[in-house]
């Protein structure tokens, strides 16, 4: 039986998640973590477990079919890649950033300096779009130390928090871009497998339709239905039942994440009582 590979990252920040979004599809795999490679138990899929920096060489020779990489590592050195999903985890920023003492303007006061960085292609078309010229250091791993240890005058490299650039004195001046972990296809997937992409596709846009809404019901007296229906968005129109109580309404709806706590702050001030709120498995739309 023919079987979509899939490349994810072998140990490191993506490892996790990426492991969690197909076990939600439902996807079992047998995860032995000295393992290079697995298979899914019950759907077309085998797992390889890569370097995340790896997986554009492996994705363009057609060695995996699909992959969950960063987003950044793409626009560095697979750009030639097309991404069909983002996955909303991972998220971060390719920035500059200076000695926090610096005087900074403008990009133009990168010009003529050395920039330490993991990302050359990046920085290198940043400058290119101003205008500007620098000495590019490449080095693979802590560059945030890079100024203090005087190999370089700024840096470029992921920023999340910014707790790593504070710790080293860094300010951040310039973002470059932002990622977050996606889901990458190769050129050279047969139709076969596109079509067990499609399947897969599918049921990662339902996880994280679902990851994103909550199912919300409530009870509200009759003569304030109206008000609360048009504060809810919903899918359709939310569903309407009665109570047992004579004069009251149960009301079941799914509400996103994003807008929940004024959704319910603003439900409750117009009548809304007895609120629940229950994750959501799966969403189909
Ligand atoms: N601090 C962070 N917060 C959020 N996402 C991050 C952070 N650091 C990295 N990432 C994202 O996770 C990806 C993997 O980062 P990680 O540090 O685990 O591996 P790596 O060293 O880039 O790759 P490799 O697997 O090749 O060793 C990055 O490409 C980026 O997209
Ligand atoms: O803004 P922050 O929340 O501090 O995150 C940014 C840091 O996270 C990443 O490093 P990571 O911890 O993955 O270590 P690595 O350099 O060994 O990959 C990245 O390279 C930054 O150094
Ligand atoms: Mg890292």
């Amino acid at each position: 039986m023919t079987k979509i590979r899939i490349a994810v990252q072998k140990s490191g920040r993506l490892n996790d998640d990426s492991l969690k979004i197909l076990k939600d599809c439902g996807i079992a795999i047998d995860n032995g973590k000295d393992q290079l490679k697995a298979t899914a138990r019950n759907f077309p899929l085998e797992v390889f477990y890569l370097r995340n920096g790896d997986i554009p060489q492996y994705l363009r020779d057609g060695v995996v079919d699909i992959a969950i990489i960063g987003e950044n590592v793409l626009i560095e050195k697979g750009e030639d890649i097309a991404v069909v999903e983002k996955l909303n985890f991972s998220k971060c920023r390719v920035s500059l950033a200076v000695p926090k003492r610096m005087d900074y303007e403008t990009v133009k006061d990168f010009e003529g300096k050395r920039i330490a960085t993991s990302y050359p292609n990046t920085v290198k078309k940043f400058f290119k779009s101003k205008g500007v010229s620098a000495d590019l250091h490449i080095i693979n791993g802590s560059v945030e130390i890079a100024p203090n240890i005087g190999l370089a005058d700024g840096i470029c490299d992921i920023v999340s928090s910014g707790s790593t650039l504070f710790k080293n004195n860094l300010k951040e001046v310039e973002i470059i871009l932002k990622s977050e972990a996606v889901l990458a296809v190769s050129p050279e997937i047969s139709e076969e497998r596109k079509e067990i992409l499609e399947r897969l596709q599918f049921r990662i846009k339902s996880v994280l339709q679902a990851r994103q809404n909550k199912y919300v019901l409530l009870n509200a007296p009759n003569d304030k239905l109206e008000r609360i229906i048009s504060i809810l968005p919903g899918m359709r129109s939310p569903t309407v039942l009665p109570l047992a109580e004579e004069g009251w309404s149960s009301v079941h709806t799914v509400i996103n994440r994003d807008t929940f706590w004024e959704v319910i702050d603003e439900l409750k001030l117009a009548g809304a009582e007895g609120i629940l709120v229950c994750p959501i498995e799966k969403m189909v739309v």
